[in-house]
């Protein structure tokens, strides 16, 4: 039988609102477009259990939604369900399919690769992953993964033709970002994903399955691969995307939110002032929300981390707004706190550009390949540093900015060098904060050159790979600009210089000086 699983419910009568009945419930929620169910009751005996599974039986007849009953194979049995779901303490799969009758659907609830391999093996039909949030119903016991883990687990059902459906916390406002963020780098998806609370405890839940329902769709249809060609970057192409967005930005001037280190907090500041837009730094969690609405962009650096709350909400709040995330894990690979900051960071929002030195993206990629002093990078850096970008593009699902004597940006698929740059941005600290500064300012034209296109089942709007682009060759050349100028003699005169030169940077220049080549664009794969 062909599931459609893309919208999960699983039923929990104790989070029912008062004087909503259990039968309403389950049948507005179908009204509301839910395509598969699963009774759970954990704490009924078998009669009430029996009656409440026979009930929704007959509900999802009427539906034609297949049933699955969560744990018990003689209710699944007695009620003709159409399957029954197991945890990893229940009956095993080869044995419930012995019992079953032949076609009914067996998944599994997993959260490690091994869960998965094991669900595969013993022939499931799919797998329940997670738990990718953290939930109010008590009763997922399953650790919290988030979600930058389930790619990995999802790319142990490639070659199969199981089924996989993400659980745990899902809620129409983080939707849209657990379905982005659950993509494995071989490009496998969730098939879909389960919902409790949302759908049980809601007065409305044909309303509330509506709207979980359209985000879904909305999703599917953007990231339909075949539905509009992908036109590759060219050299040229980049160059005219900067210019524009460069112009575009001393046009309009963007808001530029940034929580950012108070080593650089100043300089970056003038930085964004000198490029045409404004900088607001605020740090107050009461104020994300206000400012997420304000803001062309936000960059969030952690050169000095003090504000995880602030960092929490506002890329959330951003995310739903569709606009760009910069994110500058400064130092991440320096201590352990760093370290799980940032995959807390990570599994809140979606970054669209993450930016760093050799030493910080490495550690974000737990690759030994590159090592790290503090803030500092050190060593030659990556043997095969396009590679590397691309594959942890695809990892993240954003772009990514490698900085060092050669900057590397890519999107998962295209990989673009760029050879601008003077031993003196080395000499001050913070220049990598300012590259992650103009990226996001230019990340900021880029959505202002998009904000009024269809945003539907994207989580950004407008060109990130073009915004990283732009704001590197801004800042490396007007550092080159700056290291040529005769009151220069130094690192202490170098940054001021730098600053003039960002000032006085023309599109012209730009064009004129930038060393920018597409190094891959295998929009194939
Ligand atoms: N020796 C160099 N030659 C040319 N360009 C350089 C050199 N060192 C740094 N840069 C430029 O300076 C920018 C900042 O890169 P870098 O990797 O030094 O940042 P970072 O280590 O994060 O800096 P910080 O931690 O001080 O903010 C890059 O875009 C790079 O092009
Ligand atoms: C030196 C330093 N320490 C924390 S942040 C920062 C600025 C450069 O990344």
């Amino acid at each position: 039988m062909a599931v459609d699983y893309s919208l999960y419910l699983v039923t929990g009568r104790g989070l029912l609102p008062e004087g909503k009945a259990y039968n309403d419930s389950l049948r507005e929620a179908l009204q509301g477009g839910v395509t598969v169910v699963q009774v759970r009751e954990k704490k009924s005996d078998t009669l009430e259990f029996l009656q409440v599974a026979q009930q929704s039986k007959d509900i999802c007849n009427e539906f034609r939604v297949p049933l699955i009953i969560n744990d018990r194979i003689d209710i699944a049995l007695a009620v003709d369900a159409d399957g029954v779901h197991l945890g990893q303490t229940d009956m095993p799969v080869h044995v419930a399919r012995k019992l079953l009758h032949p076609g009914k659907i067996i998944g599994v609830s997993c959260s490690n690769i091994d869960h998965v391999r094991k669900a595969v093996e013993d022939g499931a039909d799919y797998v329940g992953i997670g738990a990718i949030w953290t939930t109010s119903t008590k009763q997922l016991t399953n650790p919290i993964l988030g979600v930058r883990e389930i790619g990995p687990l999802l790319s142990a059902l490639d070659g199969t033709s199981v089924k996989a459906v993400g659980i745990g916390g899902i809620k129409s406002t983080n939707l849209l970002r657990t379905l982005h963020g659950s993509v494995s780098t071989t490009g496998h998806r969730l098939d879909g994903v389960a919902v409790v609370s949302e759908i049980v405890a809601s007065l409305d839940p044909l309303r509330s399955a509506q709207i979980l329902k359209d985000v879904y769709v909305s999703w599917s249809i953007a990231t339909n691969t075949q539905a509009a060609p992908v036109i590759p970057y060219t050299v040229e192409s980049i160059r005219a995307g900067v210019v524009d967005l460069m112009r575009l930005i001393r046009e309009i001037g963007p808001l530029i939110h940034q929580i950012t280190n108070v080593v650089v907090t100043n300089q970056s500041a003038n930085a964004t002032l000198a490029l045409g837009a404004s900088p607001i730094m605020a740090t107050a969690p009461e104020e994300m929300y206000d400012l997420s609405r304000a803001l062309s962009a936000l960059l969030i650096n952690f050169g000095t981390v003090k504000d995880k709350e602030a960092m929490l909400l506002a890329g959330q709040f951003v995310n739903e707004e569709k606009k760009p995330v910069i994110f500058d894990p400064v130092g991440v690979g320096a201590t352990q706190f760093r370290r799980e900051t940032a995959v807390e960071l990570l599994n809140s929002w979606q970054a669209s550009v993450i930016k760093g030195n050799a030493g910080e993206l490495a550690a974000l990629a737990d690759s030994e390949a590159v090592q790290a002093r503090g803030v500092d990078s050190v060593g030659p850096g990556f043997a095969d540093p396009a590679t590397f970008v691309r594959n942890l593009a695809k990892k993240e699902r954003c772009v990514i900015a490698l900085t060092g004597v050669t900057d590397w940006v890519s999107d998962g698929t295209t990989v673009v060098k760029l050879g601008n740059g003077h031993r003196l941005l080395g000499d001050i600290t913070g220049s990598g904060c300012l590259v992650g500064t103009c990226i996001a300012i230019f990340c900021a034209g880029a959505w202002a050159r998009a904000r009024n296109e269809d945003g539907r089942g994207k989580l950004v709007k407008g060109d990130m790979l073009m915004g990283a682009v732009g704001g590197i060759l801004a800042l490396t050349i007007a550092g080159e600009r700056a290291a040529l100028r005769p009151d220069v003699h130094g690192s202490g005169t170098f940054l001021p210089a730098l600053i003039d030169e960002l000032y006085n940077l023309t599109p012209e220049t730009v064009v004129e000086w930038g060393q920018l080549y597409v190094v891959a664009n295998d929009i194939a794969e």
